[in-house]
């Protein structure tokens, strides 16, 4: 549905050339949840920006739906950026239109028949759960409800992609989950491509399907997000997935047991999907002579199954522990021996 093809995007400033994409390769796949993460300056606004047209990539091919839109015309772009909608993280409301009439907004610019405006405007606010708010100015709505309206004016004209662009950074916790299952709903009930940029892992955990993680302009790491979760490869990959994995206090336990047994070794198991319903550790105590202590417990439920983490301290005979660690891996659980340094 959409791939890029070595693109990279430069910027000339004052101070130098900047390399905002550097030779970046990706295929999104019609109707999933493409989720793509990194830091500040990462460059996923000018990525996001370039898979509607809003910027030029210097080098490079990005092609939606069959078509090349790198090199077609500015009216043909505009074709293409009907199908493809875009929501922001602050919102970009029109403060002196109303709900209606914000959401209404891109039916106007298509020439839609105002009768069949409203039509359209009253199942969009249905679908976005804004009943009884159509007539309310941007001001007097929450975070989430800007949000909301936000979206509906996105779905306005049937697009077949929705880029969101950090849609929940602005949002506390709670409203950031009632509009991430917004986004999981629409996605399903209408078929419609989702490609969003975040900081947060919780939000690739909770509504991807697939992840590209960037650095420096770069696609460092690609995946499935359950594989990426069970298998991070890179330093900042490990580090993003440790966001919602572990925690501060889980640390500070680690280093508690590290002082209480020096000589025990500390192992993190990583569980994927049907793994985390088996009952590995109780077969574990069963078959070897050793002493398990659970340090800390974790399951996490991403949008393609369960992935959980344990970390347990294990002592006894070296040989025993090494046979232990052997066998858990036999059960296709994943392992890491945390130094006891
Ligand atoms: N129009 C521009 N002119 C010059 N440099 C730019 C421009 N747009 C982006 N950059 C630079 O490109 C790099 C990537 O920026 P970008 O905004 O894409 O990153 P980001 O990952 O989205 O970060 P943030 O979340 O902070 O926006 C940064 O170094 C930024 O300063």
């Amino acid at each position: 549905m959409i791939s890029l093809k070595d693109i990279s995007k430069k910027f000339s400033t004052k101070q130098g050339t900047i390399v905002a994409v550097d030779n970046v390769n990706l295929t999104i796949k019609q109707g999933e949840i493409f989720g793509i993460i990194g830091y500040s300056g990462a460059g996923k606004s000018t990525l996001i920006r370039l898979l509607n047209g809003l910027e030029k990539p210097t080098s490079g091919q990005i092609v939606v739906n069959d078509k090349e839109i790198t090199s077609i015309t500015e009216d043909k772009l505009r074709q293409v950026r009907q199908k493809v909608s875009m929501i922001f993280q602050h919102f970009n409301l029109l403060w002196s239109r109303t709900v209606a009439e914000n959401i209404a907004f891109p039916l106007e610019i298509a020439g839609v028949p105002k009768e069949q405006r409203a039509t359209r405007v009253k199942e969009l606010i249905e679908l976005v759960g804004l009943e009884g708010r159509g007539d309310y100015y941007p001001s007097q709505l929450s975070g989430g409800q800007k949000q909301r309206v936000g979206i509906a004016r996105a779905l306005a004209n049937r697009p077949e992609v929705l880029l969101c662009d950090e849609a929940t950074s602005a949002l506390d916790p709670e409203t950031t989950d009632s509009i991430l299952d917004l986004l999981i709903s629409i996605n399903e009930r209408l078929g419609l491509t989702i490609v969003l940029i975040t900081h947060e892992m919780q939000v690739i955990q909770k509504i991807c399907n697939r992840v590209a993680v960037m650095e420096n302009g770069q696609v460092v790491e690609e995946g499935d997000v359950l594989e990426v979760f069970q298998n991070p490869k890179q330093p900042i990959t490990k580090r993003f997935v440790s966001q919602v994995s572990e925690n501060a206090q889980a640390q500070q336990t680690i280093q508690n047991l590290r002082e209480l047994y020096p000589n025990g070794k500390l192992i993190k198991l990583v569980f994927v999907g049907d793994q985390t319903e088996q009952p590995i550790l109780s077969r574990l105590i069963k078959q070897f002579d050793l002493e398990v202590n659970i340090v800390q417990g974790n399951v996490s439920h991403t949008k393609s199954g369960a992935y959980g983490t344990l970390i347990l301290q294990i002592d006894g005979d070296a040989l025993a522990i090494d046979k232990a660690i052997l066998f858990i891996n036999e059960q296709k659980v994943h392992t890491e021996v945390i130094n006891n340094d």
